[in-house]
């Protein structure tokens, strides 16, 4: 479904991700983790063509990203908070939003509900600007609107970072309950180690831009990781 091949990013003459391969299929939940300044969200950033690489390509279903428009409506995705529409209340953003992806009140309502518990009654109804929230709420709303027009890859920068523990916990029940029930394939960087090898089922672990490890054995991820960042 992903398709990475060749890919260089380089700054001057400084390279930040070199991945010669790396294929992500339909479904999987994958994970990506490495120190800071690893390469996780510039990679996030080549996939949505937010930065174009050096070298090389990502396809998505067969479709370059950098040539082509298509896959857009495949993917939903929330980096940062630039992606979102700070002028705007939250309500206001899923109305924006719901008339882009064309969905109903109804569907708008329903993939709402979902978020009820993860919203805690912070986010709707509250007339309250995007801009004036707080770190936590503000990821909360970036991922609803990731998760909406029912994308086939959903991809996530750190999502648990800035959640309270009780969110954090709601979030990985949701995007657990997500993988029980559709095909949706998660993208999902996290430096939160336990959260993340309970979700995905493959960890790919970034070095100075490089894959080191690509781990999809469920029983070592933990130990593995454990031992590469000394926790
Ligand atoms: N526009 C830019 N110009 C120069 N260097 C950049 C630019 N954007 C990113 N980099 C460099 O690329 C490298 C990878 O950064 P990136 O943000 O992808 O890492 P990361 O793994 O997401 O880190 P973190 O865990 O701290 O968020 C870093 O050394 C960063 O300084």
């Amino acid at each position: 479904m992903i398709d990475i091949q060749g890919l260089k990013k380089q700054y001057k003459s400084t390279v930040v991700l070199d991945i010669p391969e790396l294929f992500i299929p339909k479904s999987e939940c994958f994970g990506l983790v490495g120190n800071n300044g690893a390469g996780k969200t510039t990679l996030f950033r080549i996939i949505l063509d937010l930065v174009r690489a050096t070298e090389g390509n990502v396809r998505i279903d067969e479709e370059d990203v950098s040539q082509t428009e298509n896959w857009k409506w495949k993917v939903g995705a929330y980096l940062d908070e630039h992606m979102l529409l700070s002028y705007l209340t939250p309500d206001e953003y899923f109305e924006a939003l719901r008339k882009i992806y064309r969905l109903s009140e109804d569907d708008l309502k329903l993939h709402l509900a979902r978020f009820e518990e993860l919203f805690n009654g912070e986010i709707l109804g509250k007339k309250k600007y995007i801009r004036d929230l707080s770190k936590g709420n503000l990821k909360k709303v970036g991922i609803a609107a990731a998760m909406m027009g029912n994308p086939e890859v959903v991809m996530l920068d750190e999502p648990f970072e800035n959640l309270d523990p009780s969110s954090q916990n709601r979030l990985k029940r949701l995007v657990l309950h997500e993988k029980e029930n559709s095909q949706v394939t998660f993208l999902i960087s996290s430096h939160d180690l336990n959260h993340v090898t309970d979700i995905c089922d493959r960890i790919v672990l970034l070095e100075k831009g490089n894959v080191i490890k690509d781990i999809k054995e469920k029983a070592i991820m933990v130990d593995e990781l454990n031992a590469y960042f000394g926790t």
